[in-house]
């Protein structure tokens, strides 16, 4: 049985462009964001983010991450304002973290590299669907937040005690009534660029949202990440660790910031 693409020795992102040619494309994700070069340009409006609590659906593992689902078929969740022009839904949100404290994250700021990034998938809504609004260059949307080692952060804790749940791959629980806004750092002072889905099929569709601010996380709580698994059960011990891509070439391309 072919083997699908992961983050192992042999199916990892090195190898991922023998199935997905895209990755040697011209606007791949992620990219070290270098705050110096980033072009503050007084056009970009606030982000403006409304999420309903009652569209959270579920939470799954999906072998590569986990994932929250949101209902997304009306307007109740959306993006708007940014850098991006219409409406987007929120489709999900997920991780890529670590095996230790000092790697983790996909986009890296002056080379720094955070313990875990969480992102927030918005789809356009002048498109049909996610599955359409993919394979368009403004088909998507995606927030990335920074989590950097702290204080415990509360806000996690719903989502963390659900891992146990859903530790191996195809393993899903319901997840109602959560409040995405309540993980998102006080400042939404963001930087934008033009990029890619960061795992195959590695879509050139996403339109990045990196939030300049971190949010925090405890020692304990990225352990808490390294539990899930990227087996299905039964099928061995293979600890859901390090499942970034790194840093991409920026190839000409032009990184904004809504602040000075
Ligand atoms: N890291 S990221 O760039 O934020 C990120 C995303 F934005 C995603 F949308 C996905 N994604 C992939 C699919 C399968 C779809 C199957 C139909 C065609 C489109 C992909 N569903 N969501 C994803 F896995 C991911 F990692
Ligand atoms: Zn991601």
């Amino acid at each position: 049985m072919s083997h699908g693409w992961g983050y192992g020795a042999d199916n990892g992102p090195d190898t991922w462009e023998e199935g997905y040619p895209i990755a040697t494309g011209p606007r791949q994700s992620p990219i070290n964001i270098v705050p110096r070069d980033a072009v503050y340009d007084p056009a970009l409006k606030p982000l403006k983010l409304t999420y309903d609590p009652s569209d959270a659906k579920g939470i799954l593992n999906n072998g590569h991450s986990f994932q929250v689902d949101f209902v997304d078929d009306t307007d109740s969740s959306t993006l708007t304002g940014g850098p991006i022009s219409g409406v987007y839904r929120l489709k999900q949100f997920h991780c890529h973290w670590g095996s230790s404290d000092d790697q983790g994250s996909e986009h890296t700021v002056n080379g720094v590299r955070f313990p875990c990034e969480l992102h927030l998938v918005h789809w356009n809504t002048k498109y049909p669907s996610f599955g359409d609004a993919a394979k368009e260059p403004d088909g998507l949307a995606v927030v990335g937040v920074f989590l950097r080692i702290g204080a415990a952060n509360p806000r996690l804790q719903r989502v963390l005690d659900s891992f146990e749940s859903i530790k191996n791959k195809g393993k899903q629980s319901g997840f109602g009534d959560f409040d995405t806004r309540t993980l998102l750092p006080p400042s939404l002072e963001y930087w934008t660029y033009d990029g890619s889905l960061t795992t195959p099929p590695l879509l050139e569709s996403v339109t990045w949202i990196v939030l300049k601010q971190p949010i925090s996380v405890s020692p304990a709580q990225m352990e808490m990440f390294r539990s899930l698994q990227f087996c299905a059960e039964g099928e061995g011990v293979w600890d859901m660790v390090d499942n970034f891509r790194p840093p991409q070439p920026l190839k000409g391309r032009l990184l904004r910031a809504n602040f000075k």
